[in-house]
């Protein structure tokens, strides 16, 4: 799939959104994509995630297992392993803390991962999702994303594979655009923010 092909299914789905959002890292833009007006459609994931792990296998070679992040990862890196021919794991949080795996998820010895998240904004998140992993006995050798709106500037200490890349501006609270400020803030993700 082209960019302009995956562009389309967001469009079409009414995943593109504009607006005043508070982001996952409490930054504001005006553009959100809301991947779940594209992930309630099991064909058009099924479209996007085979897409993304035509680009996983061309790039890493033999995949075992995909990690995702919660809540935003799950559906795509299960559609993604499926792809692969992988196993899908994910990383929750406790309301506030970091990201760990539970319920008997383990990359074991052998096995070779890839970290797959949805959007990559700023990377936190991705970071956090990586961090949680590097005890585990299991290789993760790369990672990937349906969109990376950082324009290729995030690093998360891994190579990373992006379906999209968009370069979609990003603003601290107290710098806000006019156009911005002058409309309400609406928060979508599920990480708590300081203060929220
Ligand atoms: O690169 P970052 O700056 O971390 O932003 C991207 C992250 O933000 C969203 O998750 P969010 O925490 O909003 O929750 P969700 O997964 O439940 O949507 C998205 O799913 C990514 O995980
Ligand atoms: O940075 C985020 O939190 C974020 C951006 C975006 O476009 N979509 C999303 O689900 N999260
Ligand atoms: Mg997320």
């Amino acid at each position: 799939m082209t960019s302009e092909e995956v562009l389309d299914e967001f469009r079409s789905a009414g995943a593109l959104l504009e607006g005043h959002f508070v982001l996952s890292s409490g930054l504001h833009s005006g553009v959100f994509l809301q991947k779940m007006a594209i992930f309630t459609d099991p064909v058009r994931t099924a479209r996007v995630c085979g897409a993304l792990a035509e680009r996983i296998a061309a790039r890493y070679g033999r995949i075992d297992y995909v990690v995702s992040p919660a809540i935003g990862g799950i559906v795509p890196g299960y559609e993604t392993a499926r792809a692969l021919g992988a196993r899908a794991i994910f990383v929750e949080r406790d309301p506030g803390g970091p990201f760990a795996l539970r319920r008997g998820f383990q990359i074991p010895k052998g096995a070779r991962a890839v970290m797959v998240e949805d959007i990559v904004t700023t990377g936190l998140s991705s970071r956090e999702c990586l961090a949680a992993l590097a005890s585990e006995p299991g290789e993760v050798v790369g990672a990937a994303c349906l969109i990376d709106r950082s324009g290729g500037k995030a690093d998360l200490g891994l190579p990373l594979v992006a379906l999209v890349t968009l370069d979609i501006p990003n603003y601290p609270a107290d710098q806000l655009p006019p156009e911005l400020a002058a409309i309400p803030a609406v928060k979508p993700g599920s990480r708590a923010l300081p203060g929220a």
